[in-house]
Formats: C-alpha cells, structure tokens, sequence
C-alpha cells in the first residue's frame, strides 16, 4: 500500500486517468470502479471503520484527477452505497460485488442505448463525429449489426485528436471514412445526415457537456438543418445540477496546444486550452440513454427520478 494505505495500483490508475492514458468518461468510470475493487480486494484494514477510511481515501485520490465528467464521481458513489456489512470481510465482499454489478450494468447500458441509438440511422446514412465517445459509437455498431450501410465524417478533434480513435473504431466496423480538420465542419454538414457526439456530462437543464468544439458543432449543425444527438448513459446524469451547481471544466496544459519552440518564437501570449464546453439544450435534437431517447429540455425528470434532489460527495453515505 502506498500513502494513507492507498493501494498503488488505485495511484496508478488515477495517474493514467490524470494524464489521459485513461480517458473518455465510461472507460473512465469503468477504470475507478475495477481500482476500488483491487483497493478492496488487497485491503488488510483491522476494523471495518480502517476499511471504509482506506476506501475513501482511494476514491478520493481518483476523483481528484478529472473534474468534467460525473461518470467519475458517479462511479464511486455507486460503490459506496452498495458497500454495507458489519466486518471488513462483509464490507470487502459488498464492495468487489458492486464492483461486478456496475461492470455489468455499464455493458447492458451501452448495448441497450446503442440499440435506441441506431433508431434514429437510416441505411445511407452518413454520420458527423466528433472526439471518440463510446456511447456514441456503440449507436453506429448496432446500425452497422442491424444491416444499415452507414459512412463516417470524422473530426480529427483538436488538440489532442481523438478523433483518429474514433477513425480507427469505425475502420473496425468497416465504416468508411473521411477524416477533416475541425474547421472543416461546416463545409462538410451538407453531406451528413446526422451529428452524433457523445457527453461527459449532461446538465439538469438538458445542457450537453462535451469535448470542446461539440457546441459550435451543434450550432453549425442547426444552421444547415443538420440533426445532433448525445448518447449518454444514464451514469453522464449530473446530479448536483439539479440544485443549482455548475459542471466545472477542465483547463488542460498549454502544451497540448503550442509547443515550447513555437511559443517562444511567438512571443508573449497567454494560451488557454479548455477540455470541454456545454452545448445549450436548445441546440440538441436529442439524447439518448439506455432508458429511451429524450429531448434534452425533459431529462430533468429522469434526473429526479434518479437522484431525488441532489446528493453528497460520492463517499459520503449515511450507512456507515
Ligand atoms: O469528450 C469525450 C472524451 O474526452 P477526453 O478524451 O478528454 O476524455 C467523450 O465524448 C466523452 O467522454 C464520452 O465518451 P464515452 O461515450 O466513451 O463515455
């Protein structure tokens, strides 16, 4: 165990997830929930309270790598509220096997949203992405499994250009494609049919947190009567917008952007480097979860029926 008993491979994964080794909000909601069950798992706390303190710590040390996407802290908390018992032993085994469940719901959720996804695709239809979501391409998979013949515009996703995952995702399903730089959008919308992107998190509101570029792709998207959708599980539901808080997004280094030789023969200049932004509800046609697909002005009800009101930090849990 390294420190405050957190196991190293729970600082191995959240140095991954922080310099993005890890990245896209299901791997990474995946990621921390498998690290908490190896922290679990190797735990040789005395007392059950040592136990649950040694998980706390380890889930505070992964949600401290990434602030946008709620997958992260919606992932621990999932945990947390299943870990009951009166003994470590107990606590361990509640823990490893919520562990399991969230594994599984996650895999029935992609599949289950992909299928209502591939709904809104017609055979011929070619598709406007943007960075590598997922959820997003799990709706293309179940298209291309459902017979349709689809094609693939790719945005190459500036800075950091996830959207060769994505190429390279499609290529696998046999997808054809047209890679084009980001502000190629525009002149490539006529030629799609649909816009798909994927959510880090989704707002009460209906709003669409993304990789930055998705809302200017969405109100380019509206202007050429293109249709936009999200594909987001149910665990991009972000509870603490429902009372008020905003999402807070991420600023990444300055390097990912300009290099140091450039920036000095630049000169003086101040680079900022956002990761995402937030599409308002009003310029997304739809999102889709593994629960049905909604406009994004009525996912508030399903927020409600999810969550209640609100909800604490993801360790905090009145069971223990
Ligand atoms: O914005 C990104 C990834 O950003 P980054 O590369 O900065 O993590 C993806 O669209 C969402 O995370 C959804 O992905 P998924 O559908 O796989 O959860």
């Amino acid at each position: 165990m390294g420190s405050q008993d957190v196991h190293q491979e729970v600082d191995a994964v959240a140095e991954d997830i922080a310099t993005m080794e890890t990245r896209g909000a299901a791997t990474i909601a995946r990621a921390v929930v498998d690290a908490l069950a190896t922290q679990a798992e190797a735990s040789d706390a005395e007392s059950p309270a040592a136990f649950v303190a040694e998980m706390r710590a380890a889930a505070q040390t992964l949600h401290d790598t990434r602030p946008t996407a709620v997958s992260l802290p919606n992932a621990l908390r999932f945990v947390f509220r299943q870990m009951d018992g009166e003994s470590v032993e107990q606590l361990r085994a509640s823990a490893v096997a919520a562990a399991d469940r969230f594994r599984s719901q996650l895999e029935r959720a992609q599949d289950d949203l992909g299928r209502i996804g591939a709904n809104r695709l017609r055979d011929g239809d070619t598709v406007m992405t943007h960075c590598h979501s997922t959820d997003a391409l799990a709706c293309v998979e179940a298209a291309v499994e459902q017979g349709k013949e689809l094609s693939a515009i790719v945005k190459e996703t500036r800075p950091r250009n996830q959207g060769h995952i994505t190429a390279a995702a499609l290529r696998e399903m046999d997808v054809p494609v047209t890679l084009v730089v980001d502000s190629a959008a525009r002149r490539y919308l006529d030629e799609a049919d649909h816009v798909l992107v994927g959510a880090d998190s989704i707002a009460a509101d209906g709003s669409v947190i993304n990789k930055i570029g998705t809302s200017g792709l969405a109100v380019l998207a509206r202007e050429r009567g293109v249709p936009i959708m999200t594909a987001a599980q149910t665990i991009k539901l972000h509870p603490a917008t429902l009372t008020g808080h905003t999402v807070e997004i991420e600023m990444r280094d300055e390097s990912e952007v300009i290099s140091e030789q450039d920036r000095s023969d630049v000169g003086e200049l101040e680079v900022l480097n956002p990761a995402f932004d937030v599409t308002p509800p009003r310029y997304m046609d739809a999102i889709v979860t593994e629960r049905g697909q909604f406009p994004p002005e009525s996912i508030v009800t399903l927020m409600r029926d999810m969550f209640g009101e609100g909800t604490d930090d993801p360790w905090e849990t009145d069971d223990f």
